[in-house]
């Protein structure tokens, strides 16, 4: 296929949460507000915007800084992570509060051998409300997925951790195999299979997160 600028393109999948004012905020995060403060007048050339949201707004990469007071910021963690071959896997059948090792078929994974693993926990992404009760990643499929070398996890949750977790189990055993971390992808209508990610992050100095525009781009057969 030949896209607008002339070149042979594959079919690009947004896996990205629009983000606006009804954007689902974790609890207590401050509201997501895009604001204009130049308008197009007879005085001003030009619409000039600017953003205030919470850093764990939408889809995210959650910099190790978020769980480590030693940990990199988003402006110093390295991009490899972020861009390269990625299967999704399928664990909307998944029963429990939490992703299981048990949920996941291990030999198909093994076999895609892709080193970025992207969990579908919902049929259907949660747009219009909160979901307090999304589906966490249990600490053993994190080391699990780490032993075959796996960098990157993400997932279609709000987190790796449930809601009200102290412990943050998921996110210690990302920490202990120096992995990143995607969060509140939207997988809806994504079949599990392979594919190539490019999610990065900005390079916020100081951040322990930033909003990425997720995509999945078909890898030719
Ligand atoms: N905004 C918060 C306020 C308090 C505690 C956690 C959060 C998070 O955003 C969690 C998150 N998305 C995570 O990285 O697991
Ligand atoms: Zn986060
Ligand atoms: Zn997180």
């Amino acid at each position: 296929m030949r896209g607008p600028a002339g070149g042979r393109h594959v079919r690009i999948i947004d896996i990205s949460q629009r983000l606006d004012a009804s954007t689902p905020l974790w609890p207590g995060e401050p509201a997501l507000v895009v604001s204009h403060h130049a308008r197009i007048s007879e005085t001003c050339s030009v619409n000039v915007g600017a953003v205030h949201m919470a850093l764990h707004s939408g889809t995210h990469a959650d910099a190790p800084f978020h769980y480590d007071v030693a940990g990199q910021s988003s402006a110093e963690t390295a991009l490899e992570p972020y861009i390269g071959r990625c299967v999704v896997v399928d664990v909307r059948r998944c029963a429990g509060s939490a992703v299981d090792v048990g949920d996941i078929d291990w030999s198909t994974l093994a076999a895609a051998a892709a080193p970025r693993v992207l969990l579908r926990t919902y049929e259907g992404f949660p747009h219009a409300a909160w979901d307090a009760g999304f589906r966490a990643v249990s600490a053993e499929v994190i080391r699990r997925l780490a032993g075959l070398g796996v960098v990157l996890v993400g997932t279609d949750a709000a987190s790796l951790d449930p809601q009200d977790s102290k412990t943050m189990e998921a996110h210690h055993a990302v920490r202990a195999a120096d992995m990143r971390i995607l969060e509140g992808l939207v997988l809806d209508g994504v079949a599990a299979g392979v594919y190539e990610l490019i999610a990065l992050p900005l390079p916020l100095a100081g951040a322990d997160a930033s909003p990425v525009r997720a995509v999945l781009r078909e890898i030719a057969a």
